[in-house]
């Protein structure tokens, strides 16, 4: 079964839907972004995700100390990290007891290969969150091992970019939003069955 996490969640029954369609992730923004939520808001919100569930909290261009701060004040205990710098930082974040996503972007070949010993790899588009595809059939862009995709993804997009990667996990933010930073119930739910092959949106 195709990993998914759904990100950039804002409200209470964004949250309870994503947790009734049975991702297997939601992400928390505590990066600029129409979609950054306060730490109170995303402790808020993590109260509402079940146990299973992954609530991971998505940095940039924060200091350490202040990410493993606010992942124990929401209460999360994953945290996806779009500018790692060495292995050091990862064993930090290890140390505070957190499981540590590093987010690249595509096109950055070194960054596939060395993984600076995080638990996952997340390949992203050139910019995070905007919802723009990159050329997911180019193998040289492409990391050995699991892996999760981001970048553009939808509904209608999804189950082919996942068969044409061999990608594990899938990770969607702007695909199923109605606008910037607001969910559309009705996408979310097109893009859980996409990813599920439960819908015969894609040919
Ligand atoms: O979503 C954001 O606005 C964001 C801002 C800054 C850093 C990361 C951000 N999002 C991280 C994610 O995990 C997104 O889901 C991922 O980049 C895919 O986004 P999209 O292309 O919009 O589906």
């Amino acid at each position: 079964m195709t990993f998914i996490k759904m990100c950039g969640l804002r409200d209470e029954a964004t949250v309870d839907l994503a947790v009734e369609l049975g991702v297997d992730a939601v992400g928390f923004v505590f990066a600029e972004s129409p979609r950054r939520v306060s730490v109170e808001q995303a402790a808020r919100l993590r109260s509402r995700v079940s146990a299973g569930i992954l609530a991971v909290g998505v940095y940039v261009r924060m200091p350490l100390d202040e990410v493993v701060a606010t992942a124990e004040a929401a209460n999360v205990d994953h945290v996806q990290v779009h500018d790692l710098r060495s292995g050091d930082d990862v064993r930090v974040l290890h140390d505070a007891g957190l499981t540590v996503i590093r987010a690249v972007n595509t096109g950055g070949a070194e960054a596939l290969t060395e993984d600076f010993g995080a638990d996952l790899l997340l390949v992203d588009g050139a910019v995070a969150g905007a919802g723009v595809t990159w050329d997911w059939q180019d193998r040289s862009a492409l990391p050995p091992g699991r892996w999760i995709l981001a970048g553009g993804l939808n509904p209608d997009n999804v189950a082919r970019a996942v068969r044409t990667s061999g990608a594990w996990g899938v990770d969607v933010s702007s695909g199923i939003e109605a606008s910037r930073g607001v969910k559309d119930p009705n996408l979310m739910r097109a893009f859980a069955d996409a990813v599920r092959g439960d819908s015969a949106a894609e040919a």
